[in-house]
């Protein structure tokens, strides 16, 4: 989407949320204790001059009102709806990132999934827009069309007048231009009365540019939300091998699709061996095994982690089955599995000496969208995850 510079815009604002969680797999069931929160500098540098985190842990315990922190920058027909629909306390990241967001700075949330983002930039963009003028005054991208209802119906639901006030300003209007939806509809609408937001997953969106049916010349904020990008997967594995330590663990990453092949891109298992191996981490002897790997170099790759010493072993599903290397304590599901029983094949690479007691760990680094994947796992095969940090 090259049709933006943050200067045009009024703010530039984007949202991510990550999960870690991890579980016991053998020899017990007790679960590891949440160790750190996990925090992600801004990734936006090059697009603007005045990002700002909004940190989400702190100190202050700040007893503002959503009222009073909306006061002079939310139309007050605007607060008295949030407060009709039951949001009177901001919570901390809304409490920390609505200063920033008023003064029209570009920036990034990075806090726990359901800690109330989506009202905090959704103010923002209700304190800028001008619900009386025909115009996409906001735009939010959103990664999935489930996720972007979400934030439709949020929106909708704040746009829409308080009970008490029957006359007074136009309400503004909120487009759900998501995959899967009927695209035609959306064009008749955008061609006669433009909405003042527009909720987009990015198929939709560049189809409506490319068009020229979608304006954005009016446009002031541009809500990136959820970005959880391969650098962030990354690093959060990085923070977990230093924290875990792992005398032994294999990481699990995806097999290279066919179109990623065939665009010549270097396959995703070479890409984290190059991260692990290029970072601060002192991971200087990382092993790799994948199905493009001949027969014998596999089983070289495989006789020489059983020769002795600590491995840190990365691998496609092709090591969920059969390998046998007892040593191994931690597993690290970089990308999640297809499907529950890959799951158990995975996790069963770990906990394999009958009469040990080290304690043996699957963790899991999934994004929002996946938590539900990976709740469909742990009830078809009765385990529990628990969320480490995000
Ligand atoms: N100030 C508030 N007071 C009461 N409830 C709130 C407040 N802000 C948000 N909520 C509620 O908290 C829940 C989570 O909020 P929201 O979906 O905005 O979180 P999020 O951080 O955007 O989550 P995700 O990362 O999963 O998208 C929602 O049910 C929302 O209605």
């Amino acid at each position: 989407m090259a049709c933006f510079s943050a200067t045009q815009l009024h703010t530039l604002l984007w949202t991510s949320s990550l999960n870690r969680t991890s579980h016991h797999f053998k020899p017990n069931y007790t679960y590891r204790t949440p160790k750190f929160l996990f925090r992600q500098k801004p990734l936006i540098a090059s697009f603007s001059t005045s990002d700002v985190e909004a940190r989400t842990e702190t100190k202050d315990s700040s007893t503002a009102t959503l009222r009073e922190l909306c006061h002079g920058h939310v139309p007050e027909h605007v607060i008295r709806r949030v407060e009709e629909v039951g949001y009177v306390i901001p919570t901390e990241v809304q409490l920390q990132a609505l200063p920033f967001l008023y003064s029209g700075r570009d920036c990034v949330l990075h806090a726990q999934t359901g800690s109330g983002k989506t009202l905090a930039y959704l103010l923002q963009i209700l304190s800028v827009i001008d619900s009386q003028r025909s115009a996409v005054q906001a735009l939010i991208v959103v990664p999935t069309r489930e996720l972007g209802m979400q934030v439709t119906k949020v929106a909708r639901m704040l746009a829409a007048k308080p009970s008490e006030l029957e006359s007074g300003p136009k309400s503004c209007t909120v487009m759900a231009l998501l995959d899967g939806g009927m695209l035609n509809r959306h064009k008749s609408w955008l061609k006669a009365e433009p909405p003042t937001i527009v909720v987009a997953t990015m198929g939709s969106l560049c189809q409506m540019l490319e068009k020229h049916i979608l304006k954005l010349d009016s446009c002031q904020v541009l809500v990136v939300d959820e970005v959880c990008t391969k650098r962030e997967k990354n690093q959060v594995l990085l923070s977990l091998l230093q924290v875990d330590s792992p005398e032994s663990a294999i990481i699990f990453v995806s097999e290279q699709s066919e179109k990623s092949k065939k665009a010549g891109n270097a396959p995703p298992i070479t890409l984290l061996v190059d991260f692990l191996m290029s970072s601060s981490g002192g991971f200087s002897n990382v092993s790799l095994l994948e199905e493009d790997m001949n027969f014998n170099k596999r089983a070289a790759s495989l006789s020489e982690l059983r020769g002795g010493g600590g491995y840190l072993l990365v691998a496609t599903d092709i090591a969920a089955r059969g390998v046998d290397l007892p040593e191994t304590t931690h597993i690290y599901n970089f990308d999640i599995p297809k499907d529950a029983v890959n799951y158990l094949h995975r996790a069963g690479r770990t906990g394999r000496k009958p009469f040990s007691d080290k304690k043996c760990f699957v963790t899991s680094i999934i994004t929002v969208e996946e938590r539900f994947v990976l709740q469909r796992f742990e009830n078809e095969l009765m385990f529990c995850c628990e969320q480490l940090f995000f």
